[in-house]
């Protein structure tokens, strides 16, 4: 799913307008409405409700709301800030045709009381961050106790550039038409935008298919599409021959969590390098795998190449000075492909000079404090991150998977991909080395660095998501996030 920019949203909403044809007074009913069937299926109609209503678009959405809620029975109030006789076509029809009622807002004055507020100030035609009588009532708001829903944007914050100060209103839930905004993605939006989704409002596919973004919201459909056939006549040998390099002395875990990921991602063979103490541990936890025993006792001396498609080094690798070298070694003579993670991450930021030895296309993992030691600097805000991660994409020519909740994953051509899926159970220790595990896996099976990364990342949120179902996003740990793997496929397949 594209996300576009606020410009592209307003010529979306315009071509629509004039090809499909529909007035743009039906357009913001249409819109309205969804918002409507959004709210009633979360919202039963004994709650008192307050919309808050600026003179733009979105007043006139909130407008059409509150008329609609009120035809349903609902309690509803209405308060409009600005100037109502310069306020937008629609928003002057929709204030005819309402019969609720309704209060200019007073600075002086405290709100309506109310169960749930609907913050229908600015959506995406915020020019400017929200200062004066508009940062009085978005306070008003963020201090009233009661639960906030805004329509399109959670107003006072920008759609896709960075808000500086912090007048914007916090909702609990953001119902957006459409598409998702770049805000969306972003963690410090997350305070605001609360729980968002997206509605479809019928806005032209034509048009949208036509933009220029490089941006994108991952949907099931776009990751069902990349899924290879498997065929009857398949046999080990297609579904490639995967290495996965790591463990040391107390992280031979982190080994053992990435290969059964790895077992259960469908790779035909699957070997793992350890240092000798970690060879029965991981006999024992996963049979299917082979292992190479390292020379050395507690951790990992040399880094072997020979006969695999696809190799992930990182899983409790350790950083000691003799793994550094082998690491060196080894990317010195290698070309292909590589999934990097946890320590092989640390290591190349503490040894720079390696950073231009990692192959073109290669999948490297952070999480956010692995990703400021990759590139060396920190940065203001989460769109500057963005950018920070695009540019260093480019610059090794390989795929940046920035984790968390919806992790980005950065291409070297620009594009990034936001993941849809998972949740905050899965932040425990080793939910990463599970990642990591899928995608060597992956990767292994002859998908490209790009589709490997986007499944891979796609599916291990799943199986996230269907972990928290059953288990709950307390109790849940990494390992549970492996018996779910089968599911995610399922439910893709
Ligand atoms: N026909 C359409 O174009 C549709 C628009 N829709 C709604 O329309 C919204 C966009 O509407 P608009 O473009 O009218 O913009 P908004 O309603 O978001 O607000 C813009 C208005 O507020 C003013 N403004 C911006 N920043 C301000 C600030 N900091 N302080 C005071 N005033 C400020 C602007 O000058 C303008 O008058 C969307 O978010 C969506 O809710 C939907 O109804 C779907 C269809
Ligand atoms: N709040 C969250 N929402 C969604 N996914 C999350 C969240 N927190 C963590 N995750 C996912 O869990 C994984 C954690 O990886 P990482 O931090 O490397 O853990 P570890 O290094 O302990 O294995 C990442 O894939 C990340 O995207
Ligand atoms: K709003």
């Amino acid at each position: 799913m594209k996300i576009l920019s606020v410009e592209n949203i307003r010529d979306l909403d315009a071509y629509t307008i004039e090809h499909e044809p529909i007035s743009s007074f039906d357009l913001m009913e249409r819109a309205s409405k969804a918002f409507v069937q959004w709210f009633v299926s979360k919202v039963t109609s004994d709650k008192s409700i307050l919309v808050v209503a600026g003179t733009g678009n979105n007043g006139g959405d909130g407008l059409a709301v509150a008329r609609m809620l009120h035809d349903k029975k609902y309690q509803v109030k209405v308060v409009i800030i600005g100037n109502k006789d310069s306020g937008s076509d629609d928003f002057k029809t929709n204030l005819k045709r309402l019969s609720t009622q309704v209060f200019e807002f007073d600075s002086e004055a405290k709100l309506p009381k109310a169960d749930i507020i609907i913050d229908a100030i600015f959506g995406s035609g915020l020019s400017r961050p929200a200062e004066g009588k508009y940062a009085i009532l978005i306070e008003q708001i963020n201090e009233s106790g009661a639960e906030v829903a805004s329509i399109d944007m959670p107003s006072g914050l920008f759609a896709d550039r960075t808000t500086e100060g912090k007048s914007i209103v916090r909702a609990n839930a953001t119902v957006s038409f459409q598409l998702p905004k770049l805000a969306f993605m972003l963690p410090e939006t997350y305070e605001y935008v609360g729980n968002w989704h997206t509605v479809d409002i019928g806005l032209s596919q034509k048009f949208i298919s036509e933009q220029e973004t490089s941006n994108y919201y991952i949907t099931a459909s776009f990751v069902k599409s990349l899924i290879k056939q498997t065929g009857k006549f398949d046999h080990k040998g297609m579904n490639g021959n995967a290495l996965i390099v790591g463990g040391s002395l107390g992280k031979i875990g982190a080994a053992v969590l990435a290969a059964k990921a790895a077992l259960r991602s469908g790779v035909g063979l699957l070997t793992v390098q350890v240092p000798r103490v970690g060879n029965s541990i991981l006999q024992v936890a996963a049979p299917e795998a082979m292992t190479i025993l390292d020379d050395q006792e507690n951790l990992i001396s040399s880094i072997t190449s020979d006969g695999y498609n696809a190799i992930a080094i990182g899983p409790g690798l350790g950083t000691d000075s003799t793994t550094v070298k082998a690491l060196g070694n080894f990317l010195t003579d290698y070309q292909k492909p590589l999934v990097l993670d946890a320590d092989a991450l640390n290591i190349l930021s503490d040894n720079r000079v390696l950073m231009e030895l990692i192959p073109e296309n290669s999948i490297l993992t952070p999480h956010p404090k692995e990703f400021k030691r990759l590139l060396g600097e920190s940065w203001q805000n989460d769109f500057e991150r963005l950018d920070k991660q695009k540019e260093l994409s480019k610059k090794l020519k390989s795929i940046i998977i920035l984790k968390g909740a919806h992790s980005s994953i950065s291409l070297p051509n620009g594009e990034v991909y936001f993941n849809s899926t998972g949740n905050e159970g899965m932040a425990k220790g080793g939910s990463g080395d599970v990642l990591t595990g899928m995608l060597v896996s992956i990767l292994g099976q002859g998908y490209s660095s790009r589709d490997a990364a986007i499944l891979g990342v796609f599916l291990h949120g799943s199986a996230g998501d269907f972990a928290k179902n059953q288990l709950g996003s307390i109790a849940m740990k990494s390992g549970d996030l492996i018996n779910f793997i089968p599911e995610a496929y399922a439910h893709i397949c």
